[in-house]
């Protein structure tokens, strides 16, 4: 079934609806650094459980607008924004909000693994140990699961207290992948995850986003076109810094309705 067709403001939208509506809502967002614009008035809603893909030749954008989700550009000098993006009702970019609280809620797993230098076990129980809670069983059953969500436990059960950095490249990416799911999160942001990695290794983080669908809405920043065909359901199409076509990802890689976007995923320009 298709959504909601708006070219009001330019970006023609079809998206297929999740089976649990919107999570996220970005409303008119556009965002500064210093005087340059990099992103112009988006308006694009994340469906809750789906995986969504942000595609697009370098520069247009996607890492901005990934970051933009939990505010991880705060940080920049010079950065402004307008416009809003909501989490459910939470206007994420309001006065009062707890930014730390608001990326417990949104785990993030960045292009190169970077897990910290401490035992496999302690990485994942990162973010309980950092809530405070000290209660070894707890911590313990966390670790197991997450790692099984994670699809590494069966590697790695029995070196837990083993550093970390010992691990493979993939392995240590479904690592970040266990920490960011230890904290339960509801959103997962993923910034090109597979880029540093061989095609196994990839193949098996494809295979666990597959398996994380439903349970996360994943927002997945991908150069990779076939990757983004094979594991979203929704596909994002920016270019210079402008939202061109948002819709069902079988329809963005095979009949698109704008003919840039045709363009870029038959590979005429990148
Ligand atoms: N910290 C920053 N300070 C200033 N400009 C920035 C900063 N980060 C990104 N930009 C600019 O914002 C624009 C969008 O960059 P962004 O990294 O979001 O694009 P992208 O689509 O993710 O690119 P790539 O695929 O190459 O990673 C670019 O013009 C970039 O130079």
């Amino acid at each position: 079934m298709m959504g909601r067709s708006d070219d009001s403001n330019g970006t023609v939208y079809h998206v297929r609806p999740g089976p649990q509506g919107s999570l996220l809502s970005i409303e008119d967002f556009s965002l500064w650094y210093g005087q340059a614009q990099a992103l112009f008035d988006i308006n694009m809603k994340v469906e809750k459980g789906l995986v969504t893909a942000l595609i697009g030749p370098s520069g247009c954008g996607k890492s901005t607008l990934l970051r933009a989700i939990n505010r991880m550009n705060d940080l920049i000098a010079g950065l402004s924004t307008g416009g809003n993006i909501y989490l459910d009702s939470l206007d994420i970019y309001g006065r009062d909000v707890d930014v730390i609280g608001l990326r417990k809620v949104m785990g993030m797993v960045f292009q190169k693994p970077n897990p910290f230098p401490m035992s496999i076990a302690d990485n994942v129980s990162y973010p309980l140990r950092v809530d405070g809670i000290r209660d070894r069983r707890t911590l313990l059953e966390t670790v197991e699961k997450a790692l099984k969500g994670a699809a590494l436990w069966d590697e790695v059960k029995d070196r837990l207290h083993e550093n970390a950095l010992g691990l493979s490249g993939g392995q240590q990416q479904r690592l970040c992948i266990a920490r960011a799911i230890a904290g339960d999160p509801e959103v997962l942001l993923m910034d090109e995850p597979c880029s540093a990695l061989d095609p196994v290794a990839t193949s098996k983080i494809e295979d666990l986003i597959d398996e994380l669908r439903g349970r996360y809405s994943i927002v997945i920043v991908t150069h990779n076109m076939q990757q983004a065909a094979r594991v979203s359901d929704n596909t994002a199409f920016m270019y210079l810094g402008k939202l061109i076509e948002y819709g069902e990802t079988s329809v963005i890689f095979t009949n698109p309705k704008v003919e840039k976007t045709m363009e870029y995923v038959t590979g005429r320009f990148g």
